[in-house]
């Protein structure tokens, strides 16, 4: 169950024809939507302001009530269920102003468990236990809300919506209210987390680029929450279903698409290594057929230092020394995104990739991440293809692109 994107997962909400008319309103703000959410996985609702969105995620847990249509759970139909009842399997997490302010952080996580009934005990050590899941010291429980930073109270939002450990969570622009280093660092905290909670998340937000690293599926939507298309990043980025769908994804769908690609999963280039140990001899050996430069190797082959044969001409000069360090260096499982950020920015236009422990796996250059590009391209030719490939991603039915 925990690998991403799956397909054959269990519905465990079934949206059946929703349907809002606001009081007072003629048109709809949700007009006909039914759609499926898979066990486990993270379904992002992304949508240009005012198109429904959140309508559509209150009438799950009813703090909205539909107009008609029906919302089921795990095959129950909960329209017409207790709505109390309902919305403690449901956490809620809402942008900034999700804490009450007159409450300890304490307070503020417990208070389901509380309405619960949950006994004190209980309570502390599950308090406890989520603040230290999201990253929130335990000395700060009998502080209040203001007392903390935009990133720390979206924190204590998420660990209060996960308190009494419901099977659904609902999240409505989590992230939405902090600076962007702090919001990628959330999310990635976030994802962590998710990958041991497993819940079934529905997540709201503007923002294409935290669709695309946030949702397992994302549905992007029109005026009234029509469904534009309701797939994976992938599907979405390398077949958009309509030029809505293209124009809200916005230039750059390839490069999107590096973000959702390892460099594990890339064929990784070869360069010559030595150790820091070896003596300037040996090292000189790897210069050899028409190879300028070797990688230096500390003894848990972490890398070190690059050497060309200037640098390693003469042997009074200590290996430790030579040469210059190595910097530009990714982890396996860092994004294609994250490896071009890293080799754009270094010396050699490449970049070394090491292993979790920070070990020598191989180099990636520019060449290489365009050989995994250009294998991404679907093999289709004809009015479609374009010679630089950036907008080619599209297989429309007519062939119009
Ligand atoms: N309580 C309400 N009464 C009347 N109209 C409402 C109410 N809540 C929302 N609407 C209208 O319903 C439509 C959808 O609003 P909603 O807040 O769901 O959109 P959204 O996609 O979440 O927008 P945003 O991204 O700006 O938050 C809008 O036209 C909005 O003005």
């Amino acid at each position: 169950m925990s690998e991403k994107h799956r397909s054959d997962g269990d519905v465990m909400i079934r949206l059946e024809h929703l349907r809002k008319v606001f009081p007072g309103q003629s048109e709809p703000a949700v007009e006909d939507l039914s759609m499926e959410i898979y066990e486990g996985e993270i379904v992002v609702f992304v949508g240009p302001s005012g198109c429904g969105k959140t309508t559509t995620m209150k009438m799950i847990n009813r703090i909205i009530e539909p107009s008609s249509g029906r919302i089921f759970i795990k095959g129950e139909d909960v329209t017409k269920a207790n709505a109390d009842q309902l919305r403690r399997n449901i956490g809620y997490v809402i942008q900034q102003i999700g804490l009450f302010p007159h409450m300890t952080i304490a307070e503020n996580v417990a208070t389901v468990p509380k309405m619960l009934g949950w006994q004190k005990g209980r309570i502390k050590e599950r308090t406890e236990e989520l603040l230290e899941l999201v990253n929130i010291p335990v000395s700060y429980a009998n502080r209040y809300p203001k007392e903390l930073s935009g990133g720390q109270r979206q924190r204590v939002g998420v660990a209060r919506a996960m308190a009494a450990d419901p099977p659904i969570m609902l999240m409505d622009e989590p992230f939405g209210a902090v600076d962007p280093i702090t919001r990628e660092r959330l999310q990635d905290e976030f994802l962590r987390i998710q990958d041991d909670i497993r819940k079934t998340i529905i997540f709201v937000t503007h923002d294409i680029d935290e669709a695309i690293k946030m949702g397992d599926r994302i549905a992007i939507l029109k005026e009234r929450s029509v469904i534009a298309q309701y797939d994976t990043p992938e599907r979405i980025l390398t077949d958009p279903a309509s030029e809505f769908v293209e124009d809200f994804i916005g230039s750059g769908a390839s490069i999107k698409r590096l973000s959702l690609s390892k460099v594990r999963d890339i064929r990784t280039g070869e360069t010559p290594v030595a150790y820091l140990t070896d003596s300037h001899e040996e090292v000189r050996s790897k210069l050899t057929d028409g190879k300028d430069y070797v990688l230096l190797l500390d003894r848990e082959r972490k890398p070190k230092r690059w050497v060309s044969a200037d640098d390693v001409a003469r042997d009074d000069v200590p290996l430790k020394n030579a040469g210059w360090p190595a910097v530009a260096i990714v982890e396996e499982n860092a994004s294609l995104y994250d490896t071009l950020d890293t080799m754009i920015t270094s010396y050699r236009g490449s970049a070394i990739v090491v292993d979790r422990d920070g070990s020598y796996r191989g180099v990636v250059d520019f060449e290489t991440v365009l050989a995994a590009i250009e294998e991404m391209r679907p093999h289709e030719s004809g009015p479609n293809g374009s010679p630089n490939g950036l907008k080619t991603f599209r297989n429309s039915p007519d062939g119009s692109r």
